[in-house]
């Protein structure tokens, strides 16, 4: 894999390769933690894998181990340190809450998005693996737990509502409510985790499962993610699902001629175009 740095940041690291984008949290010794700096920075590079058409499929995650510990992870969620009274407090002062416009991102994006975990997922860590797409896990160091209910959190939404449509409404409120470890063997036969592969193989086996899906149509695997979406996000899913199937209609000889006669100041003649 030749990746090429496609933007140099503090707490995140950006490559793309082949039609594949890895965007990877940088705060190894922290656990990887996330800042109102980190889920900026996940906007920005989200925002540029989604623009980018030679881009199907975006890898989340993690630079590691730690240089103090040798512990690897993906994410410990909210950095605890930058926790203020209100929120997350950023270099400007304000007290954010903003992962939720990164979960967003991912849930929301037209393309297919793997979270790759090399050791701890835990409290809004564990959510972004929730909403990525799909989840690979090291075999030897992934470690999922919540502990939101530890530290005054709850992500309503996703990371505990459709944790439960994945792993069954029991097995979730164990998940939130005792904070246990799991392994990635155990969260794979729970259902939140498509694969454990051994650890020195799991960036490999995250790009070779991105190639498979770009053999894929684009259309397709847009249409797919944003139909299985769609029954769990409500009105906001029917309007995603819905303008992708308006984009589609753009492209026909109906949509031309309807574009047409308005310009030309005329009628439409949708004549013989009601297909049975
Ligand atoms: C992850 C652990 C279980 C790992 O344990 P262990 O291997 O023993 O390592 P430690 O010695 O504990 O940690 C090593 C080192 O890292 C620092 N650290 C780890 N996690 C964090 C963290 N989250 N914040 C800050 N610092 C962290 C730790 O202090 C150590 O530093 P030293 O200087 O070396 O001492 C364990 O570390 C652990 O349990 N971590 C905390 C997990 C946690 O509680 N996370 C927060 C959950 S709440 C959350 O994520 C908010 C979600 C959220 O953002 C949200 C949700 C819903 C709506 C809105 C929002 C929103 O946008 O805010």
């Amino acid at each position: 894999m030749d990746w090429i740095t496609v933007k140099e940041y503090e707490d995140i690291t950006y490559k793309k390769c082949n039609g594949v984008a890895r965007i990877a949290f940088n705060r190894p010794n922290v656990r990887n933690a996330f800042r109102p700096k980190t889920t900026s920075e996940l906007l920005d590079a989200f925002h540029d894998a989604q623009e980018d058409t030679s881009i199907g499929v975006v890898l989340l995650s993690a630079e590691g181990p730690s240089t103090k510990d040798g512990v690897w992870s993906f994410c410990s969620g909210g950095d605890q340190k930058a926790r203020g009274h209100q929120g997350y407090v950023g270099e400007d002062g304000y007290h954010r809450l903003n992962i939720l416009d990164v979960q967003r991102l991912i849930r929301f994006m037209p393309k297919a998005v793997i979270a790759v975990v090399p050791g701890w997922a835990v409290g809004g860590g564990h959510s972004l693996h929730v909403v990525c797409d799909m989840t690979l896990a090291s075999k030897e160091h992934a470690i999922f737990k919540q502990t939101d209910a530890d530290v005054t959190s709850f992500d309503g939404g996703y990371g505990s509502a459709y944790l439960a449509k994945m792993v069954g409404q029991k097995k979730a409120r164990e998940i939130f409510f005792l904070g246990r470890n799991y392994s990635a063997q155990e969260a794979f036969e729970m259902g939140m985790v498509n694969a454990v592969v051994p650890h020195d193989e799991l960036e490999a086996t995250a790009y070779e499962w991105a190639q498979e899906i770009l053999a894929k149509s684009p259309t397709s695997i847009k249409m797919l993610k944003f139909a299985m979406n769609l029954t769990d996000d409500g009105m906001v899913g029917q309007q995603v699902f819905a303008g992708e199937a308006t984009r589609l209609a753009y492209m026909t000889e109906e949509a031309k001629e309807g574009r047409n006669a308005f310009l030309e100041k005329r009628k439409p003649n949708f004549e013989k175009k009601w297909l049975p």
